[in-house]
Formats: structure tokens, sequence, C-alpha cells
């Protein structure tokens, strides 16, 4: 398998503070990959070390198969750092000149290449809005923009929905749906575990700067789900029903607790429900596999 991203024992120490210590990741090229940890855990430390903003104390790493801090990968690679402030005296035009300057993109590649993110991230018509005229939202869009320009192989997203409403978010996960399409590996922090869960294929979880699991989507998604039901008229007919497609079913008042192996056990619980006459008033699926193991790793969900 070809890694975009292979970390060996890499280790930030501040003074006597661990930002993070041993991390061994392996990042599969062509993937979204997701990179959780609750706050202070040492996500963005391990990002700017990888992007080159803060030298490791010890230890290795490989982006796109080059050593660290080598000037060659700088073109390849796109960052939207999580607390960006751009030159908010600039149009967004000006901003994406300056930045394409930067990545040394030549001046006839220069044009069609700010033309083509601003469509992306869906600015067009704001080109010569000055940034401090953007609310909060453009200006993620702005900086996903500039991430953008080079036309990266490997993108490191810290938080890239932060200050984006619904449809916003759901734009973004298209464009990073789009990304891997055409081959980027995507590197994605983010707090958002539903998001999460939506778009990366694999998962590494990190507290107290140590990597505590890294894993497919698919792996950790494979575990129980608990599916809440809250009936009316139960009787011993809707139980053995609930029962014969449960692994196990926990009973508290009008709540039943059907826990099953298979999404597509889900609707057969419904099904059930109505075929032995009882009411079903709701039907919720508790949390996500991705939340359970996150806060059975981490100790809790931060915010
Ligand atoms: N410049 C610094 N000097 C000293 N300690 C730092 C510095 N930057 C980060 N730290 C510490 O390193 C640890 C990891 O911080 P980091 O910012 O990498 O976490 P994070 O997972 O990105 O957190 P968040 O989700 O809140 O952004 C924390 O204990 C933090 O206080």
């Amino acid at each position: 398998m070809e890694l975009a991203i292979e970390t060996i024992n890499l280790t930030k120490i501040y003074g006597n503070k661990i930002g993070c210590t041993d991390v061994c990741l392996r990042v599969p090229r062509g993937q979204i990959f997701g990179f959780l940890g609750p706050n202070g855990a040492g996500k963005s430390t391990l990002v700017k070390m990888l992007v080159g903003l803060l030298y490791p104390t010890s230890g290795q790493a490989r982006l796109l198969g080059y050593p660290l801090n080598n000037i060659e990968i700088k073109g390849k690679i796109g960052f939207l750092p999580e607390n960006f402030r751009y030159h908010d005296w600039l149009t967004l035009r000006e901003l994406l000149e300056f930045h394409s300057k930067l990545y040394k993109l030549s001046s006839s590649k220069r044009s069609k290449q700010i033309n083509a993110v601003i469509d992306t991230v869906g600015l067009t018509g704001k080109e010569h809005q000055k940034i401090r005229t953007f609310s909060k939202g453009m200006q993620q869009r702005a900086g996903l923009a500039c991430a953008l320009l080079s036309d990266p192989e490997l993108i490191f997203l810290d938080e890239p929905t932060s200050a984006l409403d619904p449809l916003g978010r759901m734009e973004v996960r298209r464009i990073l749906l789009q990304l891997k399409d055409t081959g980027t590996t995507v590197f994605l922090n983010s707090h958002l575990l539903s998001e999460v869960e939506m778009v990366c294929d694999t998962v590494a979880f990190i507290k107290g700067g140590r990597i505590l699991r890294q894993d497919s989507l698919e792996q950790l998604q494979s575990g129980e789900i608990a599916v809440e039901l809250m009936l009316s008229g139960i009787n011993d007919i809707v139980k053995l029903a609930l029962s014969n497609i449960a692994l196990s079913l926990t009973i508290d008042g009008d709540i039943v607790t059907a826990f099953v192996n298979n999404e597509d056990d889900i609707p057969r619980l419904a099904e059930a429900v109505i075929k032995s006459g009882a009411h079903l008033y709701e039907m919720t699926r508790k949390r996500s596999s991705l939340e359970e193991t996150f806060i059975e790793l981490t100790g809790g969900v931060d915010h």
C-alpha cells in the first residue's frame, strides 16, 4: 500500500510539556483520513510538524515519500490551519494571487487556477470583496481556496467546517469527496464525529499526545448498534419478535433498547413491532459506533 504519510515515533516536547509523543501513523494515499481527539490531545502539534511549522523533538516522518521539510513537497501539499487569519485588507482575488505567488505558480497557470478554486469553494462573484467584509463561513471557504491553490496531492484541513452552517458543511463534504476522486489524500482534523463518519476511510484517535488506535472506519463501525424504541402495548409477542432479531434487549417501561450487529436489522426491528400489534412511537439509533469508540478511548466528547 502506497503511503501519503508515515510517521515513526514522531515526538514534540514543549519545554516540559508533551505536545505529542511516539506517534506512528500510516496514512494510505488517496484516502480521507480522520484525526480525532479531545482538546489539547496533540492534533495541531502533529499537523504543524508535518507541514513544517514545528521541528520535531525526535522521530521521523515521510510525506509523499519525501523526508520532512524537503522543499519539493511544499508545492505538493495544502494546509488550512485551525485559527487562520489572512490579510483581511486584501480582496479574495488579491489574497489568492499572493498565495499563488508563494506557491510559485506560473503566471499563465495562476489566473485559471484562482478561478477554479473560487468556483470550487462557492465564492464566485465575491472576488473583489475584501476579506474583512466576509462572514466567518466565507472566510473559512477563502482559507480552503488558499489550501487548494497548488492542486495538492496531500491536503491538511484543521477543523475545516467549524464556522460553516449545515449547508456549508455539506458543501465541504462534497469538496472532500471530489478531492478523493481525483486521488488527493485528505488529512482531516475534526471534532465533528458525524462528519468524519460520513467521509473518512481511516480514523486515528489521539489523547495526551499518544495514538490510542488507528483503524479503517469499516472496522471501527463493525461493533454493536443500540436502537431505542418507544412502544405501547409491550407484550411477550413483541419481546419474542424483537429478540429474534436483536443480540440482546433491555426493557425499561415503554422503552426497549435493542442491540443489533447490522444496520439492516434496524428496519427489521420496526417491522417486527408493527407485525406483533404493538404501537411504535419513536425509534432512535443511539450513539454511532464512532462516537462510542471515541468516548470509550478518550473518556469524553469535547466541544
Ligand atoms: N506552543 C506551545 N507551548 C507549550 N505547550 C503547547 C504549545 N502548543 C501546544 N501546547 C500543548 O501541547 C498539547 C497539545 O496541544 P495541541 O494544540 O496540539 O492539541 P489539539 O489536539 O490540537 O487541541 P485543540 O483540539 O484544542 O486544538 C497541549 O497540552 C497544549 O497545551
